[in-house]
């Protein structure tokens, strides 16, 4: 596999213990490398407004009938947040039980079975936590399971888990599933800007686009004030589709400089973000949204993301129809674009600044 490839391989210092075991130890508090000196701006503040998460029926924007009117309101959910729960997306809810089931089973197991699939120290594939590359980073309280799923020949098999037995059916089934929802947002994404309706995913490119997958575990933390799950971050990818915890909150967007809290309703909706690839697509009429996780001391939780990326051989930059004498190109051509996004993510740098105009 080309090195410049997401995930990355990148010179890391050197492993930390889970997040899991750090809690094992009952430490009362995270040790110095997980804490923000000052605090978390906001967390303890159980006032942060809520986010009206728009609803999107992902049924209706292929339905003859009804597109046009979905289309539209999936446009204003873009413009207005960058994110949208989209239901009657042909994904069972008994289904995405599953998908949950096999994470919470994975995260439990014994350490000793979790560490058989253990990412490399210079990889980001496989379980373990955030890359050590400076002294000074703060880490995520947060222990990952991490592989690229689609497509098929870059998979590295020997880091999905055999345990629970029905893990990597599910998984294969669940990217299977993923990708029908992939196609009717990016072609409804690229209608509702009056578009030519395979624009972006054309250059997303179905066949060889990466889609990589996420599993999250944030044990409780003793520190809620002092530590993220995740800190703010907007994603690499050009959509995200993340399958929340169904009980415990912990997702936030910042909207207009606020932070909003994601409500946990609609279990059996899927939560799907802009990310920075289609931010460059669109030539910014669609903002790949900041985000971050905040911890709890009382309950575990899990989420599920797919980092939907398009094919690395393709070009990316703003299509033709966005860019007009009113509203002139924002991006250059992104390049190598997956390499530079951890590092900048560390730093807790956003990465698509490396390529505005
Ligand atoms: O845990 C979540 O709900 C979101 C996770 C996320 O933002 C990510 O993995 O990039
Ligand atoms: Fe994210």
């Amino acid at each position: 596999m080309d090195d410049n490839l997401f995930p990355t391989k990148i010179e890391s210092k050197s492993k930390s213990k889970s997040v899991q075991e750090l809690v094992m130890n009952n430490e009362l508090e995270p040790p110095g490398n997980y804490f923000y000196e000052d605090g978390v701006n906001g967390v303890l503040d159980s006032s942060l407004p809520l986010l009206e998460m728009p609803v999107i029926d992902i049924g209706r924007l292929t339905s003859p009938s009804t597109s046009r009117e979905e289309i539209e309101k999936l446009h204003s959910a873009l413009i207005s947040c960058g994110c949208f729960m989209s239901i009657n997306h042909g994904i069972t809810g008994v289904f995405l039980d599953q998908v949950r089931s096999v994470t919470a089973q994975f995260f439990a197991l014994p350490m000793e079975e979790k560490l058989k699939y253990s990412r490399a120290a210079d990889s980001t594939e496989g379980y373990g936590n955030d890359m050590i590359l400076s002294e000074d980073q703060i880490l995520d309280w947060t222990d990952r399971l991490y592989h690229i799923v689609s497509p098929e020949d870059k998979r590295q098999l020997q880091l999905w888990p055999e345990k629970p037995e029905i893990f990597r059916e599910i998984l294969q089934e669940y990217t299977t599933k993923l990708k029908v929802i992939v196609e009717v947002v990016l072609k409804a994404m690229a209608r509702s800007l009056n578009l030519e309706e395979n624009c972006f995913l054309d250059k997303y490119g179905e066949k060889k686009a990466l889609m990589m997958a996420r599993f999250n575990f944030f044990p409780p933390c003793p520190r809620p004030d002092r530590s993220l799950g995740q800190k703010p971050h907007a994603d690499g990818s050009a959509i995200t589709i993340v399958l929340q915890d169904k009980e415990v909150e912990g997702l936030q967007f910042l909207n207009d400089d606020q932070w909003f809290r994601v409500p946990v309703q609609l279990p059996h909706a899927l939560l799907i973000n802009v990310g920075d690839h289609i931010e460059v697509m669109s030539n910014g009429f669609f903002k790949s949204p900041v985000h971050r996780v905040v911890t709890n001391s009382e309950r575990e939780r899990t989420s599920v993301a797919v980092f939907c990326t398009p094919d690395p051989d393709n070009d990316i930059e703003p299509v033709d129809g966005v860019v007009s004498e009113t509203r002139p190109r924002l991006y250059k051509k992104m390049q190598d674009y997956q390499s530079k996004y951890f590092q900048y993510y560390q730093k807790g740098r956003r990465p698509i600044e490396s390529v505005k105009i």
